[in-house]
């Protein structure tokens, strides 16, 4: 089956672009209207975005539009825990690429520089005076894991749900990755904007098989539900 008529089954919304440009601009134009609608609407937003390698164009755009982000709280949804300056970290990507996060809005890095444990349960207290968060930014490994939520990691089903324990979870180091911070399902799933954003075959293929079964132990398959929209592109 498509792409579409699995997201369409299982009420997920699926935005295709032309390629990762227009994925970007897309995305970063959602991103932008909806927190401008909760500024207009509240005073105050919330954001939460993804890191690895593939953000970087959609944050390069969303750098560019008209946002009062002093009055936009911004965090990640996992994070490497080394520090900034690491290139592993995935606030120095938003350094890089949306310097408004870290240097204008409220930002809360998740990674603190205490220890994993410590630092995950600092942010798990800040959280909680957050949410719900209005607009959360998801990627997706080939793997099917998203945020820091790995296929196969110990506590997975726990750590997915929407009643998790924690807001913000250590995850050891695992399979050569190093230590990391992820925010959990019950984090994630409070944004009344979710957004999944990929590029290419291999990843369309690891989204086909986790919207065929949800058995699969993809961790991704805990958020095909709405109210997720699926922003998608061919590779570049
Ligand atoms: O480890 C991570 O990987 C995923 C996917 O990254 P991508 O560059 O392949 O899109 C990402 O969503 C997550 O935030 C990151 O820490």
């Amino acid at each position: 089956m498509t792409l579409a008529t699995l997201a369409c089954a299982s009420g997920v919304g699926l935005f295709q672009t032309a390629g990762p440009d227009e994925l970007a601009a897309q995305l970063a134009n959602r991103v932008a209207a909806a927190l401008n609608t909760a500024l207009a609407e509240r005073g105050v937003a919330s954001l939460a975005l993804s890191g690895g390698r593939s953000p970087e164009p959609f944050l390069r755009h969303l750098a560019t539009l008209p946002l009062d982000w002093a009055r936009i709280r911004v965090t990640l949804v996992d994070e490497r825990w080394v520090p900034v300056e690491h290139p592993d970290s995935n606030a120095g990507l938003l350094r890089r690429c949306l310097p408004q996060a870290l240097e204008t809005a409220q930002w809360m890095p998740l990674y603190q520089g205490i220890s994993p444990q410590a630092d995950a349960e600092q942010v798990d207290l800040h959280l909680a005076g957050w949410l719900p968060l209005d607009v959360v930014v998801l990627g997706m490994g080939n793997d099917g894991h998203t945020a820091s939520l790995f296929p196969g990691m110990p506590g997975l089903a726990q750590a997915l749900a929407v009643d998790a324990p924690q807001l913000c979870l250590a995850i050891p180091a695992q399979a050569g990755r190093a230590e990391r911070l992820s925010l959990s399902g019950r984090a994630l799933r409070t944004a009344g904007l979710q957004l999944l954003a990929i590029s290419g075959d291999d990843k369309r293929r690891t989204l086909i098989r986790a919207l065929e079964s949800r058995d699969a132990g993809l961790p991704i398959s805990a958020f095909l539900a709405p109210p997720l929209d699926i922003y998608y592109s061919p590779p570049g």
